[in-house]
C-alpha cells in the first residue's frame, strides 16, 4: 500500500476534569497525533497514549518521540509494506515501546481504510453497528462527590460505571454506591493499588455483586492474581498485565483473570489487540476497550475495534464533552443513552477538525518514507 509521509504533531489540550488515579492527578495531555500519507490525497490517523511520565506502563510522550523518529519511521522507509497487519511484524525488532508502536500502525490502519472507501471497523473484521459504553470516574473528593457523579452519568445512559478503588477508599465506599444503586452494573479499578496480603479486604466485595475488579495486584503479574481469582467471586479482569497476546495466552492458561481490558496502545496496536481478541473468544473470557483518556482520534480507533464480537462489555469510551472543551475531530463522539452510532464513514468515520488540530499542535515535523 502507498505511503508518502508520516506526519507527527506533538499536541497540548486540557482536560474539562482532572483525571485523579493512585498514582496521582492529571489536568492537561501532552500526546502524539500520528498522520500517515499517499500520493492521493488520503490521510491516515494515530494517537499515541502515552502519557508524560511513567506511572503506566514504561513509556512516556519523549520516548515515543526517540522511538518514532530513531527507529519506527526507519524501518518503514526501508520496508514496504503491502497491508497494515504487516507492521506488528516489520516493528518486532524493537522491544515493547507499544503505544509508540501503535501510534504509527494506527494511522497506517485509517490510511489503508480510507484507500479501500471502507470503515476501519470493516478492515478489523468488526461487524457492531452500535457499541455500549460506559464511564471511568477518577477518585473523588468525598463519598457524596461520588453519589453525585454516579448518579449524574446513570442518568445520562452509561451502562456501566467504573470506580478507582485503593486501600481505605475501597469497601465502604463501593457499599455506599451499591446501596444507593442496588442494580446499576458497577466495576471497581484498583491499579495494582493491593498485594495478596490483602486478600480478605478484597474477598469483602464479593457482596457487592461487581461486574469486575480491575487490575487489583501487581502491574506485571498473572501468578499472584490466579491465586486471588481462586478466592473471590467477583471476576477479576487484567489491564497493565496484559502487554501481547502471548501475554493473554498465559493469564488465560493461568486462569488468572476472567475478563481483559483490551487498550490498543497497551497492546502495541490493532492488529495484536484483534489477536488478543480471538484467543478472549476462543477461550471465553470477556473483553472490553478500556480508555487512555485519549482525544478523538484515539476515541475512534477504540470504537472500530469495539465492533469485534468479543468486546462484550461496554468500554470506557465515553462521549468527546467529556474531555475537551474542543475535540480534534468532528463530529465529536457522542453518546446516547449509553450508545455510540459507528459511523459508516471510511476510516476512523470522522473528519479532523483541521481548526483545532492546528490550535492545539506544539511541535510538527514530517518524515517522506
Ligand atoms: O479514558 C477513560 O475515560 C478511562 C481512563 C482510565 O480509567 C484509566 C486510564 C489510565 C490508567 C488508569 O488509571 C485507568 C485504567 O486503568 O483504565
Ligand atoms: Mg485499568
Amino acid at each position: 500500500m502507498p505511503i508518502t509521509s508520516i506526519t507527527l504533531r506533538r499536541l497540548n489540550m486540557n482536560l474539562k476534569n482532572p483525571f485523579t488515579t493512585s498514582f496521582g492527578t492529571m489536568q492537561d495531555k501532552d500526546f502524539f497525533i500520528t498522520e500517515a500519507a499517499d500520493d492521493r490525497g488520503n490521510r491516515g490517523f494515530g494517537e499515541s497514549v502515552a502519557f508524560t511520565s511513567p506511572w503506566y506502563t514504561e513509556e512516556t510522550v519523549e520516548t515515543n518521540k526517540h522511538m518514532i523518529n530513531d527507529f519506527l519511521i526507519k524501518l518503514l522507509q526501508d520496508n514496504e509494506i503491502r497491508h497494515p497487519s504487516e507492521v506488528r511484524e516489520l516493528f518486532k525488532p524493537i522491544k515493547r515501546n507499544n503505544m509508540a508502536k501503535a501510534a504509527v500502525e494506527g494511522a497506517i490502519w485509517d490510511l489503508y481504510a480510507k484507500q479501500h472507501g471502507i470503515t476501519l471497523a470493516r478492515a478489523l473484521g468488526g461487524t457492531k453497528q452500535k457499541i455500549e459504553v460506559g464511564i471511568s470516574l477518577g477518585i473523588q473528593p468525598t463519598v457524596n462527590d461520588l453519589l453525585e457523579k454516579v448518579g449524574h452519568h446513570i442518568k445520562q445512559g452509561y451502562k456501566r460505571i467504573k470506580i478507582k478503588i485503593k486501600p481505605g477508599w475501597d469497601y465502604d465506599v463501593l457499599k455506599e454506591v451499591r446501596n444507593q444503586f442496588p442494580n446499576t452494573p458497577i466495576m471497581a479499578d484498583a491499579n495494582s493499588a493491593y498485594t495478596l496480603d490483602d486478600i480478605d479486604q478484597l474477598r469483602k466485595l464479593d457482596e457487592l455483586n461487581l461486574m469486575m475488579i480491575e487490575q487489583p495486584l501487581a502491574h506485571d503479574d498473572i501468578v499472584d492474581h490466579a491465586k486471588l481469582q481462586a478466592a473471590i467471586q467477583t471476576p477479576v479482569c487484567l489491564d497493565e498485565s496484559i502487554h501481547s497476546a502471548e501475554d493473554a495466552r498465559k493469564a488465560i492458561e493461568l486462569k488468572s483473570c476472567r475478563i481483559i481490558n483490551v487498550k490498543i496502545g497497551r497492546v502495541g496496536g490493532l492488529a495484536e489487540a484483534k489477536e488478543i481478541h480471538d484467543l478472549c473468544r476462543k477461550n471465553r473470557i470477556d473483553v472490553w476497550c478500556g480508555g487512555m483518556l485519549e482525544a478523538g482520534v484515539g476515541r475512534a480507533h477504540n470504537i472500530a475495534l469495539a465492533t469485534l464480537p468479543q468486546f462484550t462489555l461496554p468500554g470506557d469510551t465515553a462521549g468527546s464533552s467529556l474531555y475537551w472543551k474542543k475535540d480534534i475531530i468532528k463530529p465529536e463522539v457522542t453518546v446516547n443513552d449509553g450508545v455510540i452510532t459507528v459511523s459508516n464513514k471510511p476510516g476512523i468515520g470522522y473528519d479532523i477538525d483541521e481548526q483545532a488540530l492546528k490550535a492545539f499542535t506544539a511541535e510538527k515535523e514530517v518524515f517522506d518514507i
